[in-house]
């Protein structure tokens, strides 16, 4: 049997924090940013599509594709952002519906697939619940901004091509309040996995 827990929350609200958490504690986490980086892999069926799609100068000198340059086109660019989407998101379902089952194939009772999107991609059918890493837009946008050198309106930019963390909140089993220092998050990460009786 075993069951899946859907993690989700916005661009940098702490899941891979929350994510690493539950690696420490011995569970498998099947991660969508992960699946996204080796669906397009050169030779890959995805990564031929985003070239054709998006041109060779998207790519780097040795082959691969340059993440910053598309993430600058995907993000600031409504339809170019589904463009990829949609080329992209069905090789990660695939990828992460074959990890998934090789763990709980392999005895694993709980598995957790870390899902950015899963709201907005109606992802929902993929998990048994769903755990949402939540912080206030200011912190998220302190952190984002930090994280990964962006100007604020860089980060505004990624931020506002999700749903807000605080419509996500009416959607998700439980909510995980991560504006607080990590040793805060993880007792409540503790406390939603016994009432879960997963520990
Ligand atoms: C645009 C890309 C190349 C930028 O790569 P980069 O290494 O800089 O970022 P990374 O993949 O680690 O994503 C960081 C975060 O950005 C957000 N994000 C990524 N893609 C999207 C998207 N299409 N729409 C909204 N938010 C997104 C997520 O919160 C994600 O956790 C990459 O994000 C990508 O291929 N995106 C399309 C696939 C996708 O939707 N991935 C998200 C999970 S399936
Ligand atoms: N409770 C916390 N206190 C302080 N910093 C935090 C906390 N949680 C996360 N961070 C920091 O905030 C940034 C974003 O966290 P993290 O990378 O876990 O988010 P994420 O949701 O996985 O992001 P993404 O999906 O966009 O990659 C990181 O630099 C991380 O170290």
């Amino acid at each position: 049997m075993g069951q899946i827990i859907g993690i989700t929350g916005g661009i940098a609200s702490g899941k891979s924090t929350v994510s690493l958490y539950l690696q420490e504690l011995g569970f498998t986490i099947v991660d969508a940013d992960l699946a996204s980086r080796a669906v397009v892999e050169p030779g890959e069926e995805a990564y031929h599509q985003v070239v054709e799609a998006f041109g060779e100068d998207i790519l780097l000198t040795e082959g691969n594709i340059d993440r910053v340059k598309l993430g600058s086109i995907i993000f600031n660019d409504q339809e170019k952002r589904l463009l990829l989407n949609g080329i992209v998101h069905p090789a990660v379902r695939n990828w992460m519906r074959v990890k998934t089952e090789a763990a709980l194939s392999s005895g694993e009772e709980t598995v957790f697939m870390d899902i950015p999107l899963l709201f907005e991609s109606k992802l929902t059918f993929m998990v048994d619940k769903t755990l949402l890493i939540y912080v206030d837009e200011q912190v998220q946008l302190e952190r984002l901004m930090n994280r990964n050198g962006l100007s604020e309106t860089e980060a505004l930019a990624r931020i506002n091509s999700q749903m807000p963390l605080a419509d996500k909140k009416a959607l998700a089993d439980a909510v995980i309040d991560n504006n607080g220092d990590i040793n805060e998050t993880k007792r409540q990460v503790k406390g939603i996995l016994s009432e879960w009786y997963v520990i």
